[in-house]
């Protein structure tokens, strides 16, 4: 195992395995990549780096992008990572999912995060810039990922005002709970397209507390894994809080990194120094993606700290 200078361990890494959206969601970071670059890591190269990766005590992948299922070999992509024994995850927005769902799971899918910011079809055509039908279909490919038994957690970024009334909050927990799915809120962060919406929407992730509080949930425990995210359980559905705004805790507790689907090892979402790692891994040079990975965690940084001068 691997560690940065804050004693962060590298344990968990996200591939985003394009910079493409059939959404145009109000709020997208798209992961802090830029978008429409267009050159993409391959089926192969992600098995690759994938055993790589696992030499180094990182067990666990997270697959996302730009939307993932747009990726005509994302079931390939899945099963290359997941035959290195490590934990696979596709994060989405699930309009797809219907076509990929026997595929994924075929292909060693261990969980799929769908996300599903409102129950409210209009208000989900609005936030995603696309149509209420278009709500349906998700829905409908959920449904089938539910019933050919895969894991699910719903996403849902928090949006004043939207989506942070107790009915709103209540009916999302129910959707969770038919689907037998987990549920988590992100803050919204002021990145990307969040930028420009941060002041008027932002609202932090205790409001959801609050009400989930209200709602009869309890604490249940902390994922001390990854950024110490807190746990809890209402209505037969575990809720996991992602504050990430301004968090130092939060932070604390990063032990993921991010590869762009360029290649580019990026230090913390928001950092612009990456660390190209794409001539490496098209040479199959172990060596010299040992040195870069070296080199990108003695850069990691938390970027809310603790103490900070600035
Ligand atoms: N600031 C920050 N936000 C993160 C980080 N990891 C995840 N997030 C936020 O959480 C959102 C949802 O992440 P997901 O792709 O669903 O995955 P996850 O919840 O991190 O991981 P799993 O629980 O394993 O599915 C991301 O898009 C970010 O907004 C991180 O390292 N830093
Ligand atoms: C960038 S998307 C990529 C995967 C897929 N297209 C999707 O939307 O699920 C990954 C996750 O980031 C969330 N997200 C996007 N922009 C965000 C922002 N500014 N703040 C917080 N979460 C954000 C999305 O809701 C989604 O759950
Ligand atoms: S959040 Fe996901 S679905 Fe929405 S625009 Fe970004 S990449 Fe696309
Ligand atoms: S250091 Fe903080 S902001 Fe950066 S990726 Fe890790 S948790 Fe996210």
């Amino acid at each position: 195992m691997l560690f940065d200078r804050y004693g962060r361990p590298f344990q968990k890494l996200r591939y985003v395995v394009n910079d493409e959206c059939n959404y145009n969601c109000v709020f997208c970071h798209f992961e802090g990549q830029l978008r429409r670059q267009g050159s993409y890591l391959t089926a192969e190269d992600y098995g690759f780096v994938s055993s790589f990766f696992r030499s180094l005590g990182v067990a666990d992948f997270k697959i996302t992008g730009g939307e993932p299922l747009l990726r005509r070999d994302i079931d390939l992509i899945v099963a290359n990572v997941a035959k290195t024994g490590a934990y696979v995850t596709v994060t989405t927005n699930g309009y797809l999912l219907r076509g990929w769902v026997d595929k994924l799971r075929k292909a060693g899918v261990a969980r799929l995060n769908v996300s599903v910011h409102t129950t409210d079809p209009e208000k989900y055509a609005k936030i995603t810039s696309t149509s209420p039908a278009v709500f349906r279909e998700v829905m409908r490919g959920l449904a089938e990922a539910r019933d050919r038994g895969l894991s699910l957690k719903l996403n849902v970024v928090v949006l004043r005002d939207i989506n942070t009334d107790r009915q709103s909050v209540k009916e999302l927990v129910k959707l969770a709970a038919r689907l037998g799915a987990s549920l988590q809120f992100i803050e919204l962060m002021p990145t990307g397209s969040g930028t420009k919406i941060f002041d008027n929407l932002f609202e932090p992730i205790e409001s959801i507390v609050e009400i989930v509080t209200q709602l009869g949930g309890r604490p249940i425990g902390v994922r001390k894994e990854l950024h110490n995210r807190p746990l809890y359980l209402v209505g037969g559905v575990v809720v996991e809080l992602i504050k990430n705004f301004n968090n130092s805790h939060f932070c604390a507790g990063c032990t993921t990194m991010r590869l762009t689907s360029d290649g580019k090892l990026k230090t913390c979402i928001y950092a612009d120094d990456a660390v190209d790692l794409l001539p490496y891994i098209k040479s199959r040079d172990v060596e010299g993606l040992l040195y870069s990975v070296r080199l990108a965690l003695a850069k990691r940084q938390p970027k809310f700290k603790f103490y900070s001068s600035s």
